[in-house]
């Protein structure tokens, strides 16, 4: 039987300044075809069925959100980010918290703007078999290498269970909260929400997902950004 969640909130941090972009702008409001990223990320994000609310984490700075028509929506609310990715995202789910403990997040990176319905779905889905929560996720396809400090190979990993982490992460607001804030007073190192999952000893489900749902970091991403949203 699905172990449907009542109520799903999608977290979305976008307080980034994308030093590695270079741009002139924060990347996630550079133009993909006829909109930004992020309002290509919002727009899919706002049409899944399934999500009832968007909350979006912005630099406190923020110029540019007010431009876009999506900062109007009705089912969209914005926070105030914090100064690591981690910090934006636990600002956003203390808000929902504030609005529904029960709910649960769908937490997904602004600078990824090509997810799919389908793969979202098929996250929210996988509660079912992972009633703790997971993550969309891309198996390593490459042989894998391990260096020492001078780029030396020292040996060839397995690469059997290694996976690349995307997002969406789905896990529930209050338990994610209770996990990311615990680990951020403990000054671990948190790059996503599994990340203060695992360091909480959950061992959160991996979802085989679609490996163009790329996050534009760098220039070369922008391109291949485009040619994939062209393609949906
Ligand atoms: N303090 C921060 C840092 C990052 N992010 C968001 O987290 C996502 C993933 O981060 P990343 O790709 O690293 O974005 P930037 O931090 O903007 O890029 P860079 O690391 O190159 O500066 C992005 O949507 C970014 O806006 C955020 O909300 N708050
Ligand atoms: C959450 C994330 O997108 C998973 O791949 C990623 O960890 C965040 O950005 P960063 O490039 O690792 O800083």
């Amino acid at each position: 039987m699905r172990n449907n969640p009542r109520s799903i909130i999608a977290i979305v941090p976008a307080a980034g300044i994308g030093s590695r972009m270079g741009a002139d702008k924060p990347k996630q409001y550079l133009m993909l075809g006829h909109q930004s990223i992020l309002a290509h990320t919002l727009d899919t994000l706002l049409a899944h069925p399934e999500i009832t609310l968007v909350v979006v984490a912005l630099h406190p700075q923020d110029n540019y959100f007010h431009q876009l028509p999506q900062s109007q929506h009705p089912r969209l609310t914005q926070v105030a980010g914090g100064g690591e990715r981690a910090d934006s995202v636990l600002a956003a789910l203390d808000y929902a918290h504030t609005l529904n403990p029960d709910a649960w997040a769908l937490v997904h990176d602004a600078a990824r703007p090509c997810v799919t319905h389908d793969d979202i779905t098929q996250l929210i889905n996988a509660v079912d078999i992972h009633p703790q929560g997971a993550i969309l996720a891309a198996p390593v396809r490459d042989t894998m290498k391990r260096s020492d400090a001078n780029s030396h190979i020292v040996h060839t990993v397995d690469r059997a269970l290694l996976w690349h982490a995307l997002t969406p992460q789905f896990f529930p607001v209050s338990v994610l909260r209770q996990h990311l804030s615990a680990a951020l007073a403990a000054k671990v190192s948190i790059t996503d929400e599994a990340s203060a999952m695992e360091w909480a000893g959950v061992m959160p489900g991996l979802v085989c997902g679609r490996i163009d749902n790329i996050k534009v970091t760098h220039p070369d991403d922008l391109q291949l950004a485009a040619l994939f949203i062209s393609q949906q």
